[in-house]
């Protein structure tokens, strides 16, 4: 009979007929540490639903504006992603989660690139565990995993995360603009952006993060991602048709964004909120588990430029009366920020306080 510390591997967890003490208590842990006291005893949702928007609406940039200010989230639909590359992205990752653990654990993120099946990435900075397994491709080095998780598919899977990539990044930069619109700006308002526009490079470094949240014995117990928010641009996520996703606002509580088919879900992220000056604010969200149901994400993370670039906030969004909230940092600087103090990353690179 395996050991318990055999047993609890988080390529397994599905398996496990009880919940082990180390993945309880959240409410306890520095999990709600994110979020102001009045939301850190509550596990339950709020009556309130995160916008759909459609992307061929006449009045696209209002809607998305308004979104953006009040959530920091929105969903969207018609957003020329077909469903078979939708299908095809769950499937390659319901594929690969349905593994054996220890094929899985052979793809394990190592020292020679982020990319690789793991744990989730925050897990560093809470004591509890997560009831979720996650596979992160950063760089080239995910194709070696593919080839050892599919010796004779990878071509194919290799071929779906490519074309997947791509269209995310496409839809990216359509979001951009449209947001950046919604406040009056666009991307040549963004120096360094316009300028890697123009030379035909990517204005921002793409990731994807495939998770997984196996059924759990018991879900009310349990958290499968905790409280964060993303360091992204934006992120554009796409949910299997089981819910989990849940989005924070002070004045809201935890709000569920229930799946629609073949609709995306965009979270404004932590390098927004900085070009924004604040204005847009970067979505505080986490992902629940579920007793009789698994569930699969797909989270598309639109990073920041490579190299020596600076990032500030948009100078057309700064003035007398609405000085700079942040300083100048380059996109490694911010997440190597975030990786020593994460939720505190913000309040390290701010130099006035905003409500001063
Ligand atoms: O699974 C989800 O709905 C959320 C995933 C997420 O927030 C992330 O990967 O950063
Ligand atoms: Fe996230």
């Amino acid at each position: 009979m395996p050991s318990i510390a055999e047993e609890i591997c988080i390529g397994n967890l599905g398996s496990l007929q009880t919940l082990p003490d180390s993945f309880t208590s959240w409410k306890l842990t520095a999990a709600d540490s994110v979020l102001p006291p009045s939301s850190a005893v509550s596990f339950g949702a709020v009556e309130e639903s995160i916008q759909v928007i459609d992307l061929s609406d006449s009045d696209v940039t209002t809607l998305i504006g308004n979104a953006c200010k009040t959530w920091g989230a929105f969903q969207i639909a018609n957003h020329g992603i077909s469903q078979k590359l939708l299908d095809d992205i769950e499937s390659l990752s319901k594929t690969l989660f349905d593994m054996p653990s220890e094929r899985k654990l052979e793809a394990a993120s190592s020292d020679k690139g982020v990319s690789g099946y793991g744990e989730p990435r925050i897990s560093p900075f809470f004591e509890k565990k997560m009831w979720s397994e996650g596979f992160t491709i950063a760089d080239a080095f995910y194709r070696n995993h593919f080839i050892s998780l599919w010796p004779h598919d990878h071509t194919k899977y290799c071929g779906i995360m490519e074309e997947y990539v791509d269209e995310m990044e496409k839809l990216a930069s359509k979001l951009l603009s449209c947001i950046l619109g919604s406040l009056g700006v666009t991307v040549e308002d963004i120096e360094w952006a316009h300028k890697l526009e123009k030379s035909g490079t990517k204005v921002g470094r793409g990731a994807i993060r495939l998770n997984h949240y196996p059924v759990c014995p018991e879900p009310e117990r349990a958290m499968g991602l905790a409280a964060h928010t993303d360091s992204t641009i934006l992120t554009i996520l796409h949910q299997s048709n089981t819910g989990g996703l849940q989005v924070f606002r002070e004045e809201s509580g935890w709000v569920t964004v229930e799946p629609v088919p073949g609709v995306l879900v965009v979270n404004m992220g932590d390098l927004f909120h900085i070009l924004s000056n604040g204005k847009i604010p970067s979505v505080v969200h986490r992902a629940k588990v579920n007793h009789t149901r698994s569930r699969i994400s797909i989270a598309y993370l639109w990073g920041g430029p490579s190299g020596d670039v600076q990032i500030t906030p948009i100078s057309k969004l700064i003035g007398p009366v609405e000085p700079s909230l942040y300083r100048s940092i380059t996109w490694k600087e911010y997440l190597q920020i975030k990786y020593e103090v994460f939720d505190k990353a913000l309040d390290a690179i701010r130099i006035v306080n905003p409500t001063n």
